[in-house]
């Protein structure tokens, strides 16, 4: 690939492997990103997902190959810089914000808590974004509520909102609908489908189990099976069945419709 093209690239990942107690949890994996692309990334439990979005996040050295992210190489560069131009949302993450704590708090403090700094008052500016991240994720009504007493979906979006307080570069979203019901998806879906088409927003990575969960206007996908790669590239050409019935192990039928992808057992 040529330099200046890798220049521009938000993850440039080349011959990833990651090994663990003799276990390969990732084997040869090369995956590029640019800033206007949405990614959602699929596999079955195991597969690596969450051990490879560790190395977009910068929370995780490879043990063979060369990750690139946001130009900086991981391994050379000082990941406390890294990570804040990052966005990250994920279960364990979203375990840490206290359940007594205002929600407005919850996505004002995203950004003092990424550049250590703690203060006693907002800045104006600070809680300004705040409030529109909550108006963009269709939680605004919500800004003076306790964390603790929000519903799983509307938790999900107080995290997005979070997530991209720091006004990232790259949003990267570990199973963002897992545990959500229909009403809560669907509310969820609609607001990804909206970033997506935002010119400004960041360059997306989402992860999930199911094609369901594709938001409209995501981009591309990448299928991991056992640590390697089944497929990857533009989303109408990744998710065929032939393609998803090799990751998930079982002869699957895949349907598109309306920009929205089904599966089920052939
Ligand atoms: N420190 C470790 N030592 C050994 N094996 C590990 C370690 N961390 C993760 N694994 C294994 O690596 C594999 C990949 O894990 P990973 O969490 O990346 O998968 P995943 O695709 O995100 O799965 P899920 O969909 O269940 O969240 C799993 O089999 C897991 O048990």
């Amino acid at each position: 690939m040529p330099t200046n093209m890798i220049d521009d690239a938000v993850l440039a990942f080349d011959g990833i492997g990651v090994t663990r107690n003799r276990n390969q949890l990732l084997r040869d994996v090369a995956w590029t990103v640019y800033p206007d692309e949405r990614w959602v990334m699929l596999g079955p439990n195991g597969a690596g997902k969450t051990t490879l979005l560790s190395i977009a996040a910068g929370q995780l050295h490879p043990t063979t190959g060369t990750a690139i992210v946001l130009g900086e190489k991981i391994g050379r560069t000082d990941v406390w810089e890294l990570r804040t131009r990052i966005g990250i949302t994920t279960a364990k993450l979203a375990e840490r914000i206290p359940g007594e704590e205002r929600v407005l708090d919850a996505v004002v403090t995203a950004a003092w808590s990424v550049v250590g700094r703690w203060r006693e008052q907002y800045d104006p500016l600070d809680e300004a974004r705040a409030r529109g991240l909550l108006e963009q994720l269709g939680v605004a009504g919500l800004a003076d509520r306790t964390y603790g007493t929000l519903s799983e979906g509307e938790r999900k979006r107080v995290q997005i909102s979070r997530a991209l307080m720091t006004d990232p570069e790259l949003l990267l979203l570990d199973e963002p609908a897992a545990g959500l019901d229909l009403g809560g998806r669907e509310d969820l879906l609609k607001r990804l489908t909206a970033l997506a088409a935002d010119e400004d927003a960041p360059a997306l990575v989402l992860v999930t189990h199911h094609v369901e969960e594709i938001p409209p206007g995501f981009t591309h996908a990448m299928l991991l099976r056992e640590g390697a790669i089944v497929a990857q590239g533009p989303v109408e050409r990744t998710i065929t069945a032939e393609h998803l019935s090799q990751t998930f192990g079982q002869p699957l039928v895949v349907e598109h419709n309306a920009g929205r992808y089904t599966a089920r057992a052939a």
